[in-house]
């Protein structure tokens, strides 16, 4: 029995992301008529969860494709990348969950101004931002109905990465085969989400003083940025306590003094550059507090480490952030504090940030 909204949509990812991988053929029709030419652009344009999704996903699609990745938020697109993109052939992916955020909505004018065509990419087929696009890409996880996205974060994940691989495979910088393989090592990849959802459960259970903590820092580095984001949002918006996010050495230049008796700190350690210097981070905090946690790809080496089984690069934005949901609901609800509730009802009316 679930507890609450937000664990039924965390537990739903596995089933909704194995059905968005067997459905690309949507995919492959919008990639098939896009034109693009040498020095392309592709902007990808959304606020909050949506756009961290982007950052997580530049790396693969800068991997996949030849074209020029430039992630924006709304605001930014609206009022500064005019000048700068203006006459340049490419698409803007513009990302939204609900389909409903109006910053991002008049991103779509600007781009159309631009010179730009606009793929819309939203849950909601019916919203404004599905019928202003040139051509709209379901994320095909249904309405979310609480604040604090985690499946339609995942959904979106997994519909810029089908893109990003589709892209590959039009350009032939990917064989059908490697194609083929890459899903299928996706697929498995993204087999045991269920299971790493109950290991990090157990792992709350066994960590209940983090839900006292009076902040968080959230470190990593490479193509894992995109993740800390969502990370930083997603144990923020719940636990409503200041959660920092910072690159690893970033850390080392000032919010290293964050270090005391009860402060707390997650970091993500994955196979890029930064690995030994998480190490020799996570082994002077030891020195000061036991709040430590690592999610890393690699065998545990210490007792604050989690590994969390990657075969492919493809799964990692997915996997990577699923350890963060857990912890953002759960640790909420010890304090007493369910997620689902909206705390400011009136917000979005009242700053029209999004229409209803
Ligand atoms: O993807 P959308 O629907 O445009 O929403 C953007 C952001 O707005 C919120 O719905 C509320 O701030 C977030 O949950 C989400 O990340």
């Amino acid at each position: 029995m679930e507890s609450n909204l937000m664990e039924a949509y965390i537990n739903k990812q596995q089933e909704t992301l194995l059905d968005l991988l067997e459905d690309e053929q949507s995919i492959k029709n919008v990639v098939k008529s896009i034109d693009e030419e040498q020095n392309y652009l592709v902007c990808l344009v959304a606020c909050g969860s949506s756009l961290n999704a982007a950052m997580a996903v530049k790396p693969i699609w800068e991997h996949y494709t030849t074209a020029e990745i430039v992630v924006c938020n709304a605001f930014q697109f609206r009022h500064y990348a005019f000048k700068k993109y203006q006459g340049r052939k490419g698409i803007a992916i513009v990302i939204s969950q609900s389909g409903r955020s109006t910053g991002t909505l008049d991103c779509i004018q600007v781009a159309r101004q631009m010179g730009l065509s606009v793929v819309s990419l939203t849950a909601d087929a019916t919203s404004p931002i599905a019928k202003a696009g040139d051509s709209v890409i379901d994320i095909g996880c249904g309405e979310e109905a609480i604040g604090p996205k985690t499946a339609g974060y995942t959904a979106t994940l997994m519909r810029l990465i089908q893109i990003a691989v589709a892209f590959g495979e039009k350009h032939a910088s990917l064989s059908r085969r490697d194609h083929q393989q890459l899903m299928d090592t996706l697929k498995k990849d993204l087999n045991d989400i269920q299971t790493l959802i109950l290991q990090m459960k157990h792992w709350v259970k066994q960590h209940v003083a983090w839900k006292q903590a009076p902040y968080i820092t959230v470190v990593g580095y490479g193509q894992e940025l995109g993740t800390l984001y969502e990370g930083q949002l997603k144990l923020l918006e719940t636990l409503r306590i200041p959660v920092l996010a910072y690159d690893i050495e970033e850390f080392t230049h000032g919010p290293h003094r964050l270090i005391q008796s009860d402060s707390f700190h997650i970091f993500i350690k994955t196979d890029e550059s930064g690995r030994a210097m998480t190490d020799a981070i996570t082994q002077f905090i030891e020195g000061v507090n036991r709040n430590i946690l690592v999610l890393t790809v690699f065998e545990p080496h210490s007792k604050y480490e989690l590994t969390i089984q990657c075969q492919g690069q493809l799964s990692k934005a997915i996997k990577f952030v699923i350890p963060f949901q857990v912890l953002a609901n759960e640790l909420a609800l010890l304090t007493g504090f369910n997620p689902d509730t909206s705390v400011y009802p009136e917000f979005f009316s009242k700053l029209r940030t999004k229409t209803t």
